[in-house]
């Protein structure tokens, strides 16, 4: 408390003493000292701290204002655009090597990043903030502490989290809580992250601490998003409960009957948009905690508010978000293209500017890159940030709820041109979770930094931020059923299949009829087909639903594109997920191996009958 008290003018030293912590004043005292800022802003939950972080955002220069009321824009570097898998990495004790984790020895870690962000802040202000993971007063919530320089990072964070000061002085000493500390480091004139080449996110899995440093984009910075996010993964797993990448939503049944659905899809394969799909309620968008209560499992936002993709959000498909991001409530707008204080982006259906500022400076249609790509007047992963609260369609009390809501079912999709049908329900828990998420693969995004495209093993969607080795998450999903009476149902989708000459077999909307589908099967109001990779919709019932929920037709020779059984790809993903399983991952569940097997068996059967692609109206009549 005495470094504090020196550290700290008055007022700011008075709003940590209330807090009767020692561990945090320790914590913040060495760290503060280190860091040297000028000065340190203490946020409480009182309105008046909240602005002040929004007023220095716009001070500082990190975001600017725009037209419309409450609305600004930050720009990252041109090249901090994405999350950095090569330097984000898992601080374990000696290094130990674990498959498909990015990690390296705790205290090599510990004292690289200690020097990176020795007197880092000198000049700049130091904002110290408290958050809670979860809803508040519930088991689910975990408290967080968060030091960072970037106004942008404390802004983002309070449109996007509870606030947790009252929390902190509440627990007092029995606080357990997440610690992040980043600096966005120098800065170029236009405010962005200059040395790039030392950007470095490292996790400290024993210390429960992330640090990160030289960089601003939100996946790289936003402590209580991605990075609590591998601490989360770690407790989850240690506990028996899942930390999951997935929206939570609700799903209108008949008769105002309300059925919750999880949906674990890779980062720009499709959460936000299935969220926000006009005819149900989002609750969450990105993160979930699912924990067992009574053998039943609930689930529960993580966040309160959305960091979304805005490229491709028309007023067509996604009138909800585009209705919000034209209304004057607090909206970050980041990485997009403004002209004359307006914000416009790739793909948003009506016509944009032919110059203006973006994430490369000044912009001009044509304009190249240093590498001679010519840059697009949005960059792919510009995103909005904004509270929940806003959106008409969210689902307020079970967002709130303690005890979190009823998961009636899970999905788990990706991108996949040529192998998945757009939806189908596994026999049961075991089935969908090893066929269906440890099995899962998507093409690369621009949501990280590298090359866009490429198929990539992604099991759970979730591989990017995986924090124990593969084989224990894995017998954890695994176990979870165990502790319920009842499992939720287990469901795949695939939003992405195109044909021969690349064009989308579906539509955007589509995957409204698909979740009606979903809901319909949880409850065992619809009969499906059996096929030998889980159930699949009958034609009538989707014909049916089209012309309810979107009023369109619905052909016979579209479902039967869509929905043919392709068994020489499905057959070549089980070789390659296998072949991941036995030679990459180490202690895998046998059951998994057994599973996959089983469900080539089935293919092979169904191949010997009915050859290689196969028509879901033949195995409806059989
Ligand atoms: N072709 C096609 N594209 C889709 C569909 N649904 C979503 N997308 C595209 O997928 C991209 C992003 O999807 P989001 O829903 O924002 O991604 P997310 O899963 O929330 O991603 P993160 O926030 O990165 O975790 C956008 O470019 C959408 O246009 C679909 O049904 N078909
Ligand atoms: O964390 C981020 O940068 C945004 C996001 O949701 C993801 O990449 O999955
Ligand atoms: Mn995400």
């Amino acid at each position: 408390m005495e470094r504090l008290e020196r550290l700290l003018d008055k007022e700011q030293f008075e709003k940590i003493r209330a807090i009767n912590n020692p561990e945090l004043h320790e914590f913040l005292a060495e760290w503060i000292e280190w860091l040297e800022p000028d000065k340190v802003f203490v946020c409480t939950d009182s309105e008046e701290d909240e602005h002040y972080v929004r007023w220095k955002a716009l001070y500082y220069g990190e975001e600017k204002l725009l037209e419309t009321p409450n609305h600004t824009v930050h720009y990252d570097n041109y090249y901090d655009q994405a999350r950095d898998k090569t330097n984000t990495k898992l601080l374990v004790p000696g290094g130990k090597e674990i498959p498909f984790l990015n990690t390296k020895d705790r205290d090599e870690g510990l004292k690289e990043i200690r020097e990176l962000m020795k007197g880092v802040m000198r000049g700049k202000e130091l904002f110290v903030c408290f958050f809670v993971l979860g809803p508040k007063n519930s088991v689910f919530t975990i408290p967080a502490v968060q030091l960072t320089d970037s106004a942008y990072v404390a802004h983002s964070e309070f449109i996007l989290y509870r606030k947790g000061y009252e929390e902190f002085k509440r627990l007092g000493r029995q606080a357990r809580f997440f610690r992040f500390v980043h600096s966005a480091g120098e800065l170029d004139e236009r405010k962005t992250s200059k040395n790039l080449d030392k950007r470095r996110i490292y996790i400290d899995l024993v210390g429960e601490t992330v640090y990160s440093v030289n960089t601003q984009y939100g996946g790289n910075t936003i402590g209580l998003k991605k990075l609590a996010f591998r601490l989360t993964i770690q407790k989850a797993v240690k506990e028996g409960w899942l930390s999951e990448h997935m929206f939570l939503m609700r799903v209108n049944g008949p008769n105002g009957r309300k059925t919750y659905f999880t949906g674990a899809y890779p980062s720009m394969c499709g959460k936000t948009s299935t969220a926000m799909i006009s005819w149900e309620n989002i609750v969450g968008d990105d993160l979930t905690f699912i924990m067992p209560f009574n053998g039943v499992a609930r689930g529960a936002n993580v966040e309160k508010g959305v960091f979304g993709i805005i490229q491709g959000v028309n007023p067509e498909d996604d009138p909800i978000i585009w209705k919000v991001l034209h209304s004057p409530v607090e909206i970050i707008f980041s990485n997009v293209l403004i002209k004359d204080g307006k914000p416009y982006w790739n793909e948003m259906g009506v016509e944009i500017p032919n110059e203006g500022e973006n994430h490369s400076g000044k912009w001009w249609c044509g304009k190249k890159d240093k590498e001679g790509n010519e840059i697009p007047p949005s960059h792919k992963n510009a995103r909005f940030t904004v509270s929940l609260e806003h959106f008409p369609n969210v689902d307020l009390e079970a967002l709130e709820a303690p005890c979190g809501v009823e998961v009636g079912g899970m999905i788990f999709g990706g991108r996949d041109k040529d192998t998945w049908p757009p939806v189908r329900e596994a026999f049961d828990w075991k089935h969908g979770v090893v066929t269906m998420g440890a099995a899962l693969e998507s093409e690369t995004t621009a949501a990280t930094l590298g090359k866009e495209g490429v198929r990539a093993f992604n099991p759970m969607a979730i591989l990017d931020f995986m924090s124990v080795p593969l084989g224990d998450y894995i017998r954890n999903y695994l176990e979870f059923e165990k502790k319920l009476r009842k499992a939720p149902k287990i469901f795949a989708v695939n939003y992405f299949l195109r044909d021969e000459n690349g064009n989308w077999l579906n539509h955007k909307l589509d995957k409204a009829v698909w979740l009606k589908w979903m809901e319909l099967r949880v409850h065992g109001d619809v009969d499906a087909i059996e096929t030998p990779i889980g159930y699949i919709p009958k034609y009538e019932d989707l014909a049916r639903l089209f012309r309810e929920v979107l009023d369109k037709e619905y052909t016979r020779e579209a479902y039967e594109k869509q929905f043919t059984v392709r068994v020489p790809e499905l057959l070549a993903k089980i070789e390659r997920i296998e072949k991941i399983y036995r030679e990459q991952v180490r202690e895998v569940p046998e059951e998994l191996f057994q599973v996959l097997e089983e469900e080539r068996k089935r293919l092979l059967e169904a191949r010997e009958r009915y050859g290689d692609y196969i028509s879901p109206f033949v195995l409806e009549g059989e």
